[in-house]
């Protein structure tokens, strides 16, 4: 009895009212950060390897900002871009209070209050060589340095108004410090969204286009503090640290090549757990859809609808804006 003919799982897909009865996973806007990239150049700014994608003034971001409070997009992650000239060795641009990300934080929130903010808290926009951390004489990431820096930087951001920091560096530890820091400071509201399990991927590369860290970063690696692509357990490890340090939210990165991660830091934890959906997928994505090979539509919403079943709470992805366009007009 409890098989065919009888037991038709087909039954169940035959018509659009059943196949809708039975969805488990509804992708919607409040599952979207919009990642945009900030520079101080009047305009925008195309980025060839990631085409669609650009480089904004805060004037012009401003302008996406509206558009994402009027899809309803819960929240943006800025990402600024610095002029050569600003980079240092000790990144020491990263906490000036009128730097460009603290200035864009400013402006969006005096005009849009009820709109997240989200910043990246890392010193690979503005350190010479590209790396996420201050070097040694042998050219090592030093760890406890590099995080009394973070907590320059993070505490600047909250200075500025930032809702969310979010710390992308893989430091040990600088969830807890910068978590001690902000209470001390009476910023007790600013939650953190610890880039807990970040791997060392090649899927980063449009990025670094983007805010001009692939050429500083030359043929160099950050594989002394981002993780292996091979190993899981060391994901758990890592958020469970963070978690303890007093992180609000943690993340998976990238997204679609890591969702058994995702999977297993959601059924660990039971915390809010976000996906990155990288530049490099963005990028993979863009070059079939404009070659005409993949519906863009389709596979978009396919691709975020997959990261969300696999257990995230919501999505960093460059397609924010056209998935949530799409999502409203198939209501
Ligand atoms: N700390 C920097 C940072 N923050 C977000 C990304 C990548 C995002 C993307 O590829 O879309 C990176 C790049 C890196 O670690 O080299
Ligand atoms: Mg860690």
């Amino acid at each position: 009895m409890s098989s065919y003919p009888y037991v038709r799982p087909r039954r169940m897909r035959r018509d659009e009212f059943s196949r809708r009865l039975m969805r488990e996973t509804v992708l919607t806007s409040n599952d979207l950060i919009y990642p945009v990239f900030v520079h101080e150049l009047e305009g925008r700014e195309a980025i060839p390897s990631m085409p669609g994608v650009e480089r904004l003034s805060i004037d012009e971001l401003l302008r996406v900002a509206e558009q994402a409070s009027e899809l309803r997009i819960p929240a943006l992650a800025l990402f600024p871009v610095t002029a050569p000239e600003a980079k240092s060795l000790d990144a020491a641009a990263a906490w000036d209070e009128d730097g460009l990300c603290q200035r864009a934080v400013r402006a969006l929130k005096r005009r849009f209050p009820e709109l997240g903010v989200i910043t990246d808290v890392a010193l690979d926009p503005y350190t010479s060589h590209g790396q996420d951390g201050l070097l040694d004489d042998y050219g090592y990431v030093i760890n406890d340095l590099t995080v009394e820096a973070l907590v320059k930087q993070a505490l600047s951001h909250a200075a500025a108004g930032v809702d969310i920091v979010a710390p992308s560096d893989m430091m040990d530890g600088r969830i807890g410090e910068i978590r001690g820091a902000l209470e001390v400071e009476g910023y007790l509201h600013t939650r953190i969204l610890a880039y807990s399990a970040k791997y060392a991927s090649a899927f980063y590369g449009p990025f670094r286009d983007a805010v001009g860290s692939a050429s500083a970063l030359g043929k160099a690696d950050k594989k002394t503090y981002q993780m292996d692509p091979a190993n899981t357990d060391e994901a758990l490890h890592e958020v469970s640290l963070d978690l303890a340090e007093g992180a609000d939210m943690v993340m998976v990165k990238p997204g679609m090549p890591y969702l058994d991660i995702v999977r297993r830091v959601k059924e660990e934890f039971g915390v809010p757990t976000f996906a990155y959906q990288v530049s490099g997928e963005y990028a993979m994505l863009k070059a079939a859809i404009l070659n005409g090979w993949l519906d863009e539509r389709a596979c978009v919403l396919e691709a975020l609808t997959s990261i969300k079943r696999a257990g995230a709470d919501g999505v960093l992805t460059y397609f924010a804006l056209d998935a949530a366009r799409w999502l409203r007009e198939q209501d």
